[in-house]
């Protein structure tokens, strides 16, 4: 049967990008779905916001929703110091299996945690389970009609702290717009929006970071 397209981006992965080293596993990742066959990586554009707000937080517990291939774990967990962890939730098996693979290839497996699973089941058991208090970073980027329910759950299970940075992928395309209402009237959180494209085009799309207040 024929191979899914991210077990296409996995092998190019392994055929072109060097073992250990996670700047060549994104830049491969970003040629090949620019060039060959587009994934909803957060991508290039979008991932140079991602890495400023990470580099400017230097946060130590990180959670990711929506592993997908891994790019965006890659890309996160490069950019942390040691003793630093990213942990990141995937629902889709056959995603989570490429993304152990990608993460591997890139080095990161003592950084990066995956966890199969829903988002909903996982995030009122990540204390007992990981023994994690509190994020510093979330990175929202699973399907959009999760968004507003699982930030709405980290808050009930006391999983944010003031000063807790939540970036939101794909707030324009596809849309995120209960979660927006949300984060932007609420007297919990500090939001703004960082305008860009979707992923190797040039649609819009845009990352909503949003800072929990408490
Ligand atoms: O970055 C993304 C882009 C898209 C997506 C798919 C198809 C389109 F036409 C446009 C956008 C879906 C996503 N789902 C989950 C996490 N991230 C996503
Ligand atoms: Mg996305």
């Amino acid at each position: 049967t024929r191979t899914t397209r991210p077990q296409r981006l996995l092998k190019a992965v392994q055929d072109r990008a060097i073992r250990g080293n996670p700047k060549s596993v994104i830049s491969v990742i970003d040629h090949y779905c620019r060039n060959q066959e587009w994934a909803m990586n957060v991508g290039d554009e979008k991932g140079f916001i991602l890495d400023s707000v990470v580099s400017e937080l230097n946060p130590q517990t990180v959670l990711e929703l929506g592993t997908y291939c891994g790019y965006s774990a890659v890309r996160i967990g490069r950019l942390l110091h040691s003793g630093a962890r990213l942990l990141t939730l995937e629902f889709n098996p056959d995603y989570a299996a490429v993304a152990r693979e990608v993460i591997s290839w890139a080095g990161l497996e003592n950084t990066v945690q995956l966890v199969e699973g829903a988002s909903g089941d996982w995030i009122p058991r990540l204390r007992e389970h990981f023994g994690i208090h509190t994020f510093d970073f979330i990175f929202l980027d699973h399907w959009k009609e999760g968004y507003l329910a699982d930030i709405k759950l980290l808050e009930e299970c006391r999983l944010l702290r003031k000063g807790t940075v939540l970036l939101a992928d794909n707030v324009v395309c596809p849309g995120a717009p209960d979660y927006l209402e949300y984060v932007r009237k609420s007297p919990l959180y500090d939001s703004r929006y960082f305008k860009s494209h979707l992923e190797y085009t040039k649609a819009e799309d845009g990352l909503e970071k949003s800072v929990y207040l408490g």
